[in-house]
Protein backbone atom coordinates (compact mmCIF):
# COMPACT_ATOMS: atom_id res chain seq x y z
CA UNK A 1 0.00 0.00 0.00
CA UNK A 2 2.94 2.14 -0.68
CA UNK A 3 3.65 2.90 -4.23
CA UNK A 4 1.44 5.73 -5.28
CA UNK A 5 -0.86 5.06 -8.19
CA UNK A 6 -2.17 8.37 -8.71
CA UNK A 7 0.01 11.54 -7.85
CA UNK A 8 -1.80 15.16 -8.31
CA UNK A 9 0.39 17.88 -7.86
CA UNK A 10 -1.22 21.31 -8.01
CA UNK A 11 -3.93 20.87 -10.08
CA UNK A 12 -5.79 23.74 -10.69
CA UNK A 13 -9.28 24.41 -12.55
CA UNK A 14 -10.86 27.45 -12.86
CA UNK A 15 -13.68 28.51 -14.90
CA UNK A 16 -13.90 31.95 -16.97
CA UNK A 17 -17.29 32.81 -16.90
CA UNK A 18 -16.79 36.31 -18.41
CA UNK A 19 -14.74 35.81 -20.66
CA UNK A 20 -16.59 37.03 -23.55
CA UNK A 21 -16.17 38.59 -27.14
CA UNK A 22 -17.10 41.55 -25.85
CA UNK A 23 -14.76 41.23 -22.25
CA UNK A 24 -12.11 40.38 -24.57
CA UNK A 25 -12.62 43.83 -26.70
CA UNK A 26 -12.78 45.84 -23.76
CA UNK A 27 -10.17 44.53 -22.16
CA UNK A 28 -12.05 43.49 -19.31
CA UNK A 29 -10.40 40.43 -16.95
CA UNK A 30 -12.26 37.73 -16.97
CA UNK A 31 -13.65 36.60 -14.03
CA UNK A 32 -12.22 33.33 -12.49
CA UNK A 33 -14.57 30.76 -10.24
CA UNK A 34 -11.31 28.94 -8.49
CA UNK A 35 -12.99 25.40 -8.20
CA UNK A 36 -10.12 23.50 -7.36
CA UNK A 37 -7.11 25.99 -6.57
CA UNK A 38 -3.16 24.56 -6.52
CA UNK A 39 -4.46 20.66 -4.96
CA UNK A 40 -1.75 17.90 -4.24
CA UNK A 41 -2.26 14.75 -3.05
CA UNK A 42 -1.16 10.71 -3.91
CA UNK A 43 -3.47 8.04 -3.98
CA UNK A 44 -1.60 4.87 -3.05
CA UNK A 45 -2.09 1.75 -4.30
CA UNK A 46 -4.96 -0.20 -2.78
CA UNK A 47 -6.07 2.08 -0.98
CA UNK A 48 -9.00 4.68 -0.42
CA UNK A 49 -8.30 8.09 0.06
CA UNK A 50 -11.84 10.13 1.00
CA UNK A 51 -12.30 13.86 0.01
CA UNK A 52 -14.87 15.41 1.84
CA UNK A 53 -16.02 18.92 1.99
CA UNK A 54 -19.01 21.04 2.03
CA UNK A 55 -21.24 21.60 -1.82
CA UNK A 56 -19.24 23.90 -4.15
CA UNK A 57 -16.17 23.31 -2.34
CA UNK A 58 -14.64 21.78 -6.05
CA UNK A 59 -14.86 17.91 -5.32
CA UNK A 60 -16.89 17.00 -8.44
CA UNK A 61 -14.66 19.45 -10.71
CA UNK A 62 -11.14 17.97 -9.16
CA UNK A 63 -12.41 14.57 -9.89
CA UNK A 64 -13.47 15.36 -13.49
CA UNK A 65 -10.21 17.39 -13.83
CA UNK A 66 -8.09 14.51 -12.69
CA UNK A 67 -9.90 12.23 -14.85
CA UNK A 68 -9.12 14.25 -17.97
CA UNK A 69 -12.84 14.90 -18.53
CA UNK A 70 -12.19 18.33 -17.79
CA UNK A 71 -8.80 20.64 -19.02
CA UNK A 72 -6.97 21.84 -15.96
CA UNK A 73 -5.94 25.68 -15.64
CA UNK A 74 -2.55 24.40 -14.03
CA UNK A 75 -0.91 21.63 -12.34
CA UNK A 76 -0.35 17.58 -13.06
CA UNK A 77 -1.72 14.61 -12.49
CA UNK A 78 0.59 11.21 -12.85
CA UNK A 79 -0.90 7.87 -13.34
CA UNK A 80 0.69 4.90 -12.84
CA UNK A 81 3.86 6.88 -13.83
CA UNK A 82 2.58 8.66 -16.94
CA UNK A 83 1.84 12.47 -17.23
CA UNK A 84 -2.44 11.71 -17.44
CA UNK A 85 -2.70 15.59 -19.23
CA UNK A 86 -0.10 14.85 -22.08
CA UNK A 87 -1.39 11.35 -23.29
CA UNK A 88 -2.92 11.03 -26.49
CA UNK A 89 -3.55 7.78 -28.94
CA UNK A 90 -3.28 4.06 -27.47
CA UNK A 91 -1.37 5.46 -24.05
CA UNK A 92 -4.98 7.86 -23.74
CA UNK A 93 -6.99 5.06 -24.44
CA UNK A 94 -5.35 2.41 -21.89
CA UNK A 95 -5.69 5.09 -19.06
CA UNK A 96 -9.74 5.59 -19.79
CA UNK A 97 -9.82 1.90 -19.30
CA UNK A 98 -7.62 1.70 -16.31
CA UNK A 99 -9.55 4.69 -15.08
CA UNK A 100 -13.06 4.88 -14.31
CA UNK A 101 -15.73 7.28 -12.39
CA UNK A 102 -18.97 6.64 -11.04
CA UNK A 103 -20.91 9.72 -10.29
CA UNK A 104 -23.55 10.37 -7.65
CA UNK A 105 -27.26 10.61 -9.12
CA UNK A 106 -28.59 7.19 -9.86
CA UNK A 107 -31.24 9.21 -11.42
CA UNK A 108 -29.83 11.01 -13.51
CA UNK A 109 -26.66 8.88 -14.39
CA UNK A 110 -28.13 6.35 -16.32
CA UNK A 111 -29.45 6.80 -19.74
CA UNK A 112 -32.95 5.90 -19.29
CA UNK A 113 -33.29 4.33 -22.79
CA UNK A 114 -30.84 1.60 -22.55
CA UNK A 115 -30.99 -1.13 -20.71
CA UNK A 116 -29.03 -2.78 -17.42
CA UNK A 117 -27.76 -5.08 -19.56
CA UNK A 118 -26.41 -1.68 -22.59
CA UNK A 119 -25.24 0.46 -20.06
CA UNK A 120 -23.35 -2.34 -18.47
CA UNK A 121 -21.62 -2.98 -21.45
CA UNK A 122 -21.11 0.32 -23.26
CA UNK A 123 -17.08 0.78 -21.94
CA UNK A 124 -16.81 -2.61 -23.23
CA UNK A 125 -18.01 -1.64 -26.87
CA UNK A 126 -16.34 1.95 -27.15
CA UNK A 127 -13.28 -0.03 -26.03
CA UNK A 128 -14.17 -2.87 -28.89
CA UNK A 129 -13.75 -5.32 -26.35
CA UNK A 130 -15.13 -9.06 -26.82
CA UNK A 131 -18.18 -10.25 -29.19
CA UNK A 132 -21.48 -8.84 -28.35
CA UNK A 133 -22.73 -12.43 -26.85
CA UNK A 134 -19.41 -12.44 -24.61
CA UNK A 135 -20.63 -8.85 -23.71
CA UNK A 136 -23.51 -9.89 -22.47
CA UNK A 137 -22.48 -12.83 -20.38
CA UNK A 138 -20.06 -10.51 -18.66
CA UNK A 139 -22.99 -8.15 -18.17
CA UNK A 140 -24.78 -11.13 -16.45
CA UNK A 141 -22.19 -12.07 -14.58
CA UNK A 142 -21.33 -8.47 -13.84
CA UNK A 143 -24.64 -8.23 -12.22
CA UNK A 144 -24.42 -10.81 -9.82
CA UNK A 145 -21.52 -9.67 -8.47
CA UNK A 146 -23.24 -6.33 -7.74
CA UNK A 147 -25.99 -8.04 -5.52
CA UNK A 148 -28.52 -8.01 -8.83
CA UNK A 149 -29.77 -11.19 -11.00
CA UNK A 150 -28.64 -11.70 -14.22
CA UNK A 151 -32.48 -12.28 -15.31
CA UNK A 152 -32.61 -8.71 -14.79
CA UNK A 153 -30.32 -7.85 -17.98
CA UNK A 154 -33.15 -5.88 -20.24
CA UNK A 155 -34.91 -3.91 -17.67
CA UNK A 156 -34.48 -0.43 -17.67
CA UNK A 157 -32.89 1.95 -15.14
CA UNK A 158 -36.89 2.94 -14.01
CA UNK A 159 -37.78 -0.36 -13.12
CA UNK A 160 -34.74 -0.43 -10.45
CA UNK A 161 -34.41 1.50 -7.25
CA UNK A 162 -32.41 3.87 -6.03
CA UNK A 163 -29.44 1.55 -4.79
CA UNK A 164 -29.80 -0.56 -7.38
CA UNK A 165 -29.17 1.70 -10.20
CA UNK A 166 -26.07 2.77 -8.34
CA UNK A 167 -25.24 -1.09 -8.49
CA UNK A 168 -25.46 -0.92 -11.95
CA UNK A 169 -23.43 2.23 -12.15
CA UNK A 170 -20.89 0.78 -9.69
CA UNK A 171 -20.89 -2.77 -12.53
CA UNK A 172 -20.63 -0.24 -15.41
CA UNK A 173 -17.45 0.92 -13.46
CA UNK A 174 -16.16 -2.34 -13.44
CA UNK A 175 -17.22 -3.59 -16.66
CA UNK A 176 -13.21 -3.21 -17.88
CA UNK A 177 -11.45 -4.14 -15.67
CA UNK A 178 -9.93 -0.63 -13.58
CA UNK A 179 -7.47 -0.17 -11.78
CA UNK A 180 -8.46 2.83 -10.01
CA UNK A 181 -12.16 3.64 -9.68
CA UNK A 182 -13.20 7.73 -8.84
CA UNK A 183 -16.66 7.28 -6.94
CA UNK A 184 -17.87 10.81 -7.15
CA UNK A 185 -20.82 10.78 -4.03
CA UNK A 186 -21.99 7.41 -4.87
CA UNK A 187 -24.05 6.83 -2.10
CA UNK A 188 -25.15 10.60 -1.14
CA UNK A 189 -28.74 10.21 -3.00
CA UNK A 190 -29.31 6.83 -1.15
CA UNK A 191 -31.26 6.04 2.19
CA UNK A 192 -29.12 5.53 4.80
CA UNK A 193 -30.06 1.81 5.34
CA UNK A 194 -29.31 1.05 1.30
CA UNK A 195 -26.03 3.45 1.72
CA UNK A 196 -24.29 0.51 4.41
CA UNK A 197 -25.26 -2.06 1.93
CA UNK A 198 -23.68 0.03 -1.16
CA UNK A 199 -20.54 0.77 0.94
CA UNK A 200 -20.14 -2.98 1.68
CA UNK A 201 -19.95 -3.83 -1.86
CA UNK A 202 -17.71 -1.26 -2.67
CA UNK A 203 -15.30 -2.74 0.19
CA UNK A 204 -16.09 -6.00 -0.44
CA UNK A 205 -15.31 -5.43 -4.89
CA UNK A 206 -12.27 -3.03 -3.57
CA UNK A 207 -10.72 -6.63 -1.67
CA UNK A 208 -11.26 -8.96 -4.43
CA UNK A 209 -10.42 -6.84 -7.41
CA UNK A 210 -7.26 -4.85 -5.78
CA UNK A 211 -9.00 -1.43 -6.74
CA UNK A 212 -7.99 1.73 -5.90
CA UNK A 213 -10.54 4.77 -4.66
CA UNK A 214 -10.54 8.08 -4.74
CA UNK A 215 -14.34 8.51 -2.51
CA UNK A 216 -15.92 11.74 -2.79
CA UNK A 217 -18.22 13.02 -0.52
CA UNK A 218 -19.69 15.69 1.62
CA UNK A 219 -20.58 14.23 4.71
CA UNK A 220 -17.51 12.50 6.85
CA UNK A 221 -19.64 9.81 8.49
CA UNK A 222 -20.27 8.41 5.06
CA UNK A 223 -15.78 7.87 4.26
CA UNK A 224 -15.02 6.84 7.83
CA UNK A 225 -15.32 3.41 7.16
CA UNK A 226 -14.34 2.85 3.68
CA UNK A 227 -11.35 5.22 3.83
CA UNK A 228 -7.50 4.67 4.68
CA UNK A 229 -6.74 8.19 4.53
CA UNK A 230 -8.99 11.02 4.20
CA UNK A 231 -8.09 15.02 2.31
CA UNK A 232 -10.58 17.67 3.71
CA UNK A 233 -11.58 20.38 0.84
CA UNK A 234 -12.39 24.13 1.80
CA UNK A 235 -12.95 26.09 -1.32
CA UNK A 236 -10.88 24.27 -3.82
CA UNK A 237 -8.00 24.05 -1.39
CA UNK A 238 -6.88 20.82 0.60
CA UNK A 239 -7.06 22.32 3.78
CA UNK A 240 -5.85 18.70 6.11
CA UNK A 241 -5.14 15.24 4.61
CA UNK A 242 -3.94 12.02 6.88
CA UNK A 243 -4.52 8.65 7.92
CA UNK A 244 -8.59 7.91 8.49
CA UNK A 245 -8.47 7.72 12.44
CA UNK A 246 -5.88 9.94 13.06
CA UNK A 247 -8.58 12.84 11.17
CA UNK A 248 -11.54 11.59 13.38
CA UNK A 249 -9.52 11.13 16.64
CA UNK A 250 -6.98 14.08 16.32
CA UNK A 251 -7.84 16.86 13.35
CA UNK A 252 -5.63 19.53 13.55
CA UNK A 253 -7.45 22.25 11.27
CA UNK A 254 -10.67 24.19 12.43
CA UNK A 255 -12.69 23.19 9.57
CA UNK A 256 -11.97 19.54 10.00
CA UNK A 257 -12.78 20.38 13.65
CA UNK A 258 -15.89 21.93 12.39
CA UNK A 259 -16.90 19.60 10.18
CA UNK A 260 -16.76 16.70 13.03
CA UNK A 261 -18.38 19.08 15.74
CA UNK A 262 -22.03 18.67 13.16
CA UNK A 263 -21.49 14.80 12.44
CA UNK A 264 -24.56 13.56 14.69
CA UNK A 265 -23.60 11.64 17.38
CA UNK A 266 -24.85 8.25 18.19
CA UNK A 267 -23.66 8.23 22.06
CA UNK A 268 -26.44 9.90 24.41
CA UNK A 269 -24.04 11.42 26.42
CA UNK A 270 -22.13 13.32 23.12
CA UNK A 271 -25.19 14.10 21.52
CA UNK A 272 -26.30 16.29 24.33
CA UNK A 273 -22.94 18.84 24.67
CA UNK A 274 -23.44 22.10 22.57
CA UNK A 275 -22.18 21.58 19.45
CA UNK A 276 -20.97 24.05 17.41
CA UNK A 277 -21.74 24.07 13.75
CA UNK A 278 -20.08 26.05 11.04
CA UNK A 279 -21.23 29.87 11.13
CA UNK A 280 -21.92 31.55 8.31
CA UNK A 281 -21.94 30.72 4.67
CA UNK A 282 -19.04 29.74 1.96
CA UNK A 283 -17.07 32.92 0.58
CA UNK A 284 -17.40 32.60 -3.41
CA UNK A 285 -14.92 30.92 -5.19
CA UNK A 286 -14.82 34.05 -7.86
CA UNK A 287 -13.74 35.88 -4.68
CA UNK A 288 -12.01 33.92 -2.03
CA UNK A 289 -11.09 35.65 1.18
CA UNK A 290 -7.55 36.64 1.37
CA UNK A 291 -4.50 34.47 3.22
CA UNK A 292 -6.68 31.85 4.59
CA UNK A 293 -9.90 31.03 2.81
CA UNK A 294 -11.74 29.81 6.31
CA UNK A 295 -10.84 33.01 8.02
CA UNK A 296 -14.46 34.36 8.16
CA UNK A 297 -15.47 31.59 9.40
CA UNK A 298 -12.89 30.03 11.54
CA UNK A 299 -13.23 30.16 15.09
CA UNK A 300 -10.02 30.10 15.73
CA UNK A 301 -9.01 32.77 14.28
CA UNK A 302 -5.57 34.41 15.59
CA UNK A 303 -5.25 38.04 17.44
CA UNK A 304 -2.60 40.46 16.61
CA UNK A 305 -0.07 40.47 18.80
CA UNK A 306 -0.95 42.55 22.11
CA UNK A 307 -4.57 42.39 21.00
CA UNK A 308 -6.22 39.30 24.05
CA UNK A 309 -10.65 40.03 23.26
CA UNK A 310 -11.91 36.97 24.25
CA UNK A 311 -12.13 34.29 21.08
CA UNK A 312 -15.93 34.77 20.91
CA UNK A 313 -16.23 38.60 21.22
CA UNK A 314 -13.04 38.68 18.91
CA UNK A 315 -15.17 36.69 15.90
CA UNK A 316 -17.96 39.03 16.50
CA UNK A 317 -15.52 42.04 15.74
CA UNK A 318 -14.45 40.49 12.74
CA UNK A 319 -17.54 39.63 11.45
CA UNK A 320 -18.82 43.00 12.01
CA UNK A 321 -15.48 44.08 10.12
CA UNK A 322 -16.24 41.37 6.63
CA UNK A 323 -19.72 43.12 6.45
CA UNK A 324 -18.41 46.57 6.84
CA UNK A 325 -15.41 45.63 4.65
CA UNK A 326 -18.17 44.03 2.10
CA UNK A 327 -20.32 46.70 1.94
CA UNK A 328 -23.12 44.47 3.20
CA UNK A 329 -24.28 46.88 6.22
CA UNK A 330 -27.38 48.38 4.74
CA UNK A 331 -26.88 52.20 6.17
CA UNK A 332 -30.03 53.58 4.41
CA UNK A 333 -31.80 50.79 5.93
CA UNK A 334 -31.00 51.26 9.81
CA UNK A 335 -31.81 54.82 9.70
CA UNK A 336 -35.12 53.95 8.60
CA UNK A 337 -35.66 51.16 11.64
CA UNK A 338 -34.55 53.77 13.70
CA UNK A 339 -37.31 56.20 12.35
CA UNK A 340 -35.03 59.03 11.98
CA UNK A 341 -35.76 60.42 8.29
CA UNK A 342 -33.15 63.56 9.18
CA UNK A 343 -30.29 61.59 10.51
CA UNK A 344 -29.61 63.54 13.60
CA UNK A 345 -30.13 60.78 16.00
CA UNK A 346 -26.45 59.53 15.85
CA UNK A 347 -26.75 57.48 19.01
CA UNK A 348 -29.96 55.30 17.84
CA UNK A 349 -27.78 54.60 15.17
CA UNK A 350 -25.38 53.15 16.98
CA UNK A 351 -27.40 51.55 19.75
CA UNK A 352 -29.19 49.85 17.12
CA UNK A 353 -26.68 48.43 15.23
CA UNK A 354 -24.27 47.78 18.12
CA UNK A 355 -27.37 45.79 19.50
CA UNK A 356 -27.98 44.15 16.70
CA UNK A 357 -24.34 42.69 15.21
CA UNK A 358 -23.02 42.03 19.07
CA UNK A 359 -24.20 39.31 21.39
CA UNK A 360 -21.19 39.75 23.35
CA UNK A 361 -19.77 41.88 26.19
CA UNK A 362 -16.66 43.75 24.65
CA UNK A 363 -14.14 44.59 26.45
CA UNK A 364 -14.20 48.99 27.41
CA UNK A 365 -11.19 50.02 25.08
CA UNK A 366 -12.67 47.31 22.12
CA UNK A 367 -16.85 49.02 22.96
CA UNK A 368 -14.69 52.07 22.29
CA UNK A 369 -13.06 51.02 18.68
CA UNK A 370 -16.44 49.46 18.27
CA UNK A 371 -18.70 52.74 18.40
CA UNK A 372 -15.77 54.80 16.71
CA UNK A 373 -16.50 52.25 13.61
CA UNK A 374 -20.33 52.21 13.98
CA UNK A 375 -20.52 56.36 13.98
CA UNK A 376 -18.47 56.32 11.19
CA UNK A 377 -20.76 54.30 9.38
CA UNK A 378 -23.66 56.87 10.54
CA UNK A 379 -21.69 59.61 9.22
CA UNK A 380 -21.95 57.87 5.83
CA UNK A 381 -17.63 57.17 5.72
CA UNK A 382 -17.59 53.10 5.12
CA UNK A 383 -13.99 53.28 4.69
CA UNK A 384 -13.64 55.45 7.58
CA UNK A 385 -15.14 52.34 9.29
CA UNK A 386 -13.57 49.76 7.89
CA UNK A 387 -9.88 51.23 8.83
CA UNK A 388 -10.51 52.00 12.22
CA UNK A 389 -11.36 48.49 12.38
CA UNK A 390 -8.86 47.02 10.14
CA UNK A 391 -5.86 48.89 12.35
CA UNK A 392 -7.02 47.50 15.49
CA UNK A 393 -8.17 43.83 14.65
CA UNK A 394 -6.30 42.63 11.50
CA UNK A 395 -5.37 38.82 11.81
CA UNK A 396 -2.12 37.33 10.54
CA UNK A 397 -4.79 34.75 8.73
CA UNK A 398 -6.02 37.25 6.52
CA UNK A 399 -2.21 38.58 5.47
CA UNK A 400 -0.89 34.98 5.36
CA UNK A 401 -1.86 31.94 3.09
CA UNK A 402 -1.49 28.52 4.68
CA UNK A 403 0.24 26.03 3.37
CA UNK A 404 -0.04 21.73 3.89
CA UNK A 405 3.55 21.12 4.70
CA UNK A 406 4.97 17.44 4.30
CA UNK A 407 4.19 14.74 6.43
CA UNK A 408 1.79 11.77 7.09
CA UNK A 409 -0.82 14.22 8.48
CA UNK A 410 -0.16 17.90 7.48
CA UNK A 411 -2.87 20.67 7.88
CA UNK A 412 -3.11 24.42 6.50
CA UNK A 413 -3.51 26.86 9.28
CA UNK A 414 -0.94 29.07 10.89
CA UNK A 415 -1.49 27.55 14.11
CA UNK A 416 -0.47 24.29 13.06
CA UNK A 417 3.35 23.42 12.18
CA UNK A 418 3.59 25.25 8.32
CA UNK A 419 6.55 25.35 5.90
CA UNK A 420 9.55 27.52 6.36
CA UNK A 421 8.46 30.25 3.89
CA UNK A 422 4.80 30.54 5.44
CA UNK A 423 6.52 30.49 9.49
CA UNK A 424 9.09 33.22 8.28
CA UNK A 425 6.48 35.76 6.35
CA UNK A 426 4.12 34.49 9.60
CA UNK A 427 6.97 36.15 11.79
CA UNK A 428 7.59 39.22 10.08
CA UNK A 429 4.45 39.64 10.46
CA UNK A 430 3.86 39.79 13.91
CA UNK A 431 7.29 41.42 14.06
CA UNK A 432 5.75 44.60 12.16
CA UNK A 433 2.15 44.23 14.31
CA UNK A 434 3.75 44.67 18.04
CA UNK A 435 0.54 46.04 19.51
CA UNK A 436 -2.94 47.35 18.51
CA UNK A 437 -3.24 49.97 16.18
CA UNK A 438 0.67 50.34 15.92
CA UNK A 439 1.84 49.86 12.47
CA UNK A 440 -1.32 48.07 11.41
CA UNK A 441 -2.68 50.41 9.34
CA UNK A 442 0.71 50.81 7.31
CA UNK A 443 -0.17 47.93 5.41
N1 LIG B 1 -19.06 24.53 -15.58
C1 LIG B 1 -18.90 25.43 -14.61
N2 LIG B 1 -18.77 26.75 -14.88
C2 LIG B 1 -18.59 27.67 -13.91
N3 LIG B 1 -18.53 27.36 -12.59
C3 LIG B 1 -18.65 26.07 -12.25
C4 LIG B 1 -18.84 25.03 -13.23
N4 LIG B 1 -18.94 23.84 -12.58
C5 LIG B 1 -18.81 24.11 -11.26
N5 LIG B 1 -18.64 25.45 -11.06
C6 LIG B 1 -18.43 26.14 -9.77
O1 LIG B 1 -17.23 25.64 -9.23
C7 LIG B 1 -17.34 25.48 -7.82
C8 LIG B 1 -17.04 24.05 -7.44
O2 LIG B 1 -18.08 23.21 -7.94
P1 LIG B 1 -18.08 21.61 -7.77
O3 LIG B 1 -19.32 21.09 -8.41
O4 LIG B 1 -16.79 21.08 -8.24
O5 LIG B 1 -18.16 21.47 -6.20
P2 LIG B 1 -18.62 20.21 -5.32
O6 LIG B 1 -17.84 20.29 -4.07
O7 LIG B 1 -18.53 18.98 -6.12
O8 LIG B 1 -20.12 20.58 -5.02
P3 LIG B 1 -21.41 19.61 -5.06
O9 LIG B 1 -21.21 18.63 -3.97
O10 LIG B 1 -22.53 20.58 -4.82
O11 LIG B 1 -21.41 19.02 -6.45
C9 LIG B 1 -18.76 25.93 -7.47
O12 LIG B 1 -18.71 27.27 -7.05
C10 LIG B 1 -19.51 25.81 -8.76
O13 LIG B 1 -20.55 26.75 -8.82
Amino acid sequence: MTDPLVTVDGLEKYYYENDTLLDRLTGAEPEAVQAVDGVSFEVREGETLGVVGESGCGKSTLAETLMRLRDPTGGSVTFDGEPVFELSGGDLDAFRRRAQVMFQDPFSSLDPRMTAGEIITEPLAIHDVGTSAERRERAESLLEEVGLSADQIDRYPHEFSGGQRQRIGFARALAIDPEFIVLDEPVSALDVSVQAQVLNLLADMQAERDLTYLFIAHDLSVVRHISDRVAVMYLGKVVEIGPTEEIFEDPQHPYTKALLESVPRADTEERSRTVETIRGDVPSPRNPPSGCSFRTRCPELIQPPGLDVPQAAFREISEFRTRIENGNIDVDLRWEQVDDPDREDRTAFVDSLRSEAFDEELPAADEDVILEAIRALADGDREAAAATLRERYRSPCEAIEPALPAGDHPSACLLNEQPDEVETAHEEWEASHDAPGVGASSE
